[in-house]
């Protein structure tokens, strides 16, 4: 028997995917503000493997048209897959207006259904109250109230979604496709509309309206100047943090790898087995497990903003200075995505209407510094800027990071506004307003944000684990084999693969300051940015002479062979340089085109190395 499936559809930001979580076991990502979920997700039901569960993105009308909000549709509709056998409405219910009018497009549809009046401990907080026995009876459908983060409410979810109607075997779908699409055409918005109110008018008692405290709150912190100070300042005090909080276990991790070095050391004959395990595997490994503490601090501040409701007020506080780069604040909920990962990035650009946006926004995405980049300008930071105290409370490290991170921003917008330049000049710049519904201020969820937290430091690991791991296993033979000659001068890696690769391309990137040993670290790094962490960790052990190999951190011998302008140049290459294999893959798909997605990769190569040869040039004249 086929399994039966169940559709979670409703607005955006009203808990669909906390729902989903709770119904599947699923890790899928949450946040408060819309537009988190842009593609569908299935999963089996906890209760009955025998039911699959379809998340969707938010949307507001099957009628609608962005293609994130198509995609509900067309699950609705059985466009996409086979049609579904019954659907749970998500309503916000402290906004219930926004979701009664697709309840009522369901139902002319003829689907099962049943209601689940989600947010419902924050309406009764504000005290909104919504008579759901009267809704249930008007609707002619099971309404429930939950609140999809508390675990009683999930146990009634998963009740009232067991008690769905099955795939019954061999029954005709109650409506052919063409049917069901001029049932939905022939609705009318007025008619649905008067509808809506109607149903409102008899069951919720109280009009909502926000708490003093929440008005006062947004009155700050979206005013023009105290906001962006605000801003300015939750941002300062992310990489304050970055920085502080993670010394000490970083010294933890980086004494541990050196102390398995040691024990390698001592218990291993010399030989190239030892070197594969401390020269390829611990060097290479080490070096980027070392950035973990950071990169957690990183992500938890992320997590937090997104479940506060504070990022979409970023979002419109910047929304005049996005205008006039030709983005429209639509683009900023992809470009906030960036800052974790560029391939999130790409995907949510879905919800960007117009097609010249949207692929602008997907070309400037990998601009912004993602998670990726943080163990780069960490390693290059942590080695050549003085750990000092400036203006009193300022670290200069964590001001050197916001720095590079302001960099990739300041790249971002401009390079839009050059494209909305160009495309004016053919005349193709369409502005749409922005229209996005601002969340409420919510306490975070903190249960959510340590599950969501453990999910990225494990997906962390396993790179760790995995890809690197093996691209070190790899650069380790490539940087071992062919050993030195008899009688050789030079360091034996100077005669192996790598070796001889590096020393050809060297003289390409010579005038940025790279060494041969840079260059062999960014082929490997291509796949991935952290990479070149792990390969520059390989590649210097594998350089040193056996007395210094015993100091393995990578960090002081970036310190003592790298002069500023070299690592200021690297800097800058990282800001631009599409060094990531997924990404790419990512644009290709999400653009559908092999021209862009060259053009991108191209202008963002050619970025790169622009910058990385100003820097350098301009470093080498003033420092050295
Ligand atoms: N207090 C409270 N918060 C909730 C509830 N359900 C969801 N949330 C929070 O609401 C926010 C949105 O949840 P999501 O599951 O991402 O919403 P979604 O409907 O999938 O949103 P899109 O994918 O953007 O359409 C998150 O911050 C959740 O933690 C609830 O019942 N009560
Ligand atoms: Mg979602």
């Amino acid at each position: 028997m086929t399994a039966s499936r169940f559709a979670l559809l409703g607005a955006p930001n009203c808990g669909k995917t906390v729902l989903f979580n709770g119904l599947t076991g699923s890790n899928a990502k949450v946040a408060n503000y819309a537009g988190v979920t842009v593609d569908r997700r299935e999963g089996r039901f906890v209760d009955d493997p025998n039911v699959v569960v379809i998340d969707l993105p938010g949307t507001y009308s099957l009628r609608a048209t962005s293609p994130d909000e198509k995609v509900a549709r067309d699950v609705v509709l059985g466009k996409l897959g086979q049609q579904p056998d019954a659907i749970v409405s998500v309503a916000d219910a402290t906004n219930l207006r926004m979701t009664l009018r697709m309840v009522l497009e369901v139902k002319t549809l003829g689907l099962p259904m049943v209601v689940s009046l989600n947010l419902s401990d924050v309406a009764r907080h504000r005290g909104l109250k919504i008579d759901a026995a009267k809704l249930s009876e008007l609707l002619g459908v099971p309404v429930l109230e939950t609140a999809a983060i508390d675990s009683r409410s999930m146990r009634a979810v998963r009740e009232a979604v067991a008690r769905l109607p099955r795939k019954t075997e061999g029954a005709a779908h109650a409506l052919t496709l063409e049917e069901a699409e001029k049932r939905l055409d022939a609705l009318d918005s007025n008619a649905l509309y008067a509808q809506v109110e109607d149903i409102l008018r008899q069951v919720v008692r109280h009009e909502l309206t926000l708490p003093a405290w929440h008005r006062q709150l947004d009155a700050i912190v979206m005013h023009p100047v105290w906001g962006m100070l605000i801003l300015m300042l939750i941002l300062m005090l992310v990489f304050q943090a970055v920085y502080a909080w993670a010394e000490p276990v970083m010294g933890m991790i980086e004494d541990s790898f050196a102390w398995l070095g040691d024990v390698i050391t001592e218990n291993m004959d010399e030989g190239p087995l030892a070197s594969l395990i401390k020269d390829g595997i611990l060097a290479g490994v080490g070096s980027v497990l070392v950035f973990l503490p950071q990169i957690t601090i990183l992500f938890a501040f992320i997590l937090l903003l997104e479940d506060s409701g504070y990022l979409p007020r970023a979002a419109l506080l910047l929304d005049n200075a996005m205008s006039r780069s030709g983005l429209s604040g639509r683009a900023f909920i992809p470009l906030l995505s960036s800052f974790a990962c560029a391939v999130p990035a790409v995907m949510a650009a879905r919800t960007i209407q117009d097609p010249r946006e949207r692929l602008v926004t997907i070309a400037i995405a990998p601009m912004l510094t993602c998670s990726a980049r943080l163990p780069i300008y960490a390693l290059i930071i942590a080695a050549v800027i003085p750990d000092e105290t400036v203006l009193g409370i300022f670290n200069l490290q964590g001001l050197t990071l916001f720095g590079l991170y302001l960099a990739g921003i300041v790249s971002a917008g401009f390079t839009a506004w050059v494209l909305k330049v160009l495309a004016r000049k053919r005349g193709h710049v369409q502005q749409f307003p922005l229209l996005m519904e601002l969340p409420t201020f919510r306490m975070p969820n903190f249960k959510h944000i340590l599950i969501s937290l453990w999910g990225k430091v494990k997906a962390f690991l396993m790179r760790a684990g995995t890809v690197i791991f093996a691209l070190s296993v790899v650069l380790w033979a490539l940087v071992s084999f062919p050993g030195a000659p008899e009688g050789a001068t030079q360091p034996a890696i100077d005669y192996s693969i790598a070796g001889h690769l590096g020393h050809l391309i060297q003289p390409l990137f010579a005038p940025l300051g790279f060494t041969w040993q840079m260059c062999i670290a960014m082929i490997p790094g291509i796949a991935a940015r952290e990479v070149v962490v792990s390969a520059l960790g390989t590649v210097y052990a594998m350089t040193a002479s056996s007395e210094e190999a015993l100091e393995t951190a990578l960090i002081p011998v970036v310190h003592d062979n790298w002069g500023l302008p070299t690592a200021f140049a690297f800097l800058a290459w990282y800001i631009y340089a599409p060094m990531c294999l997924a990404t790419l893959a990512t644009i290709r798909r999400e653009t559908n085109s092999a021209r862009h997605t060259l053009m991108i990769t191209g202008g963002l190569f050619a970025a790169a190395y622009l910058f990385a040869l100003i820097v350098y040039q301009i470093a080498s004249r003033i420092l050295g």
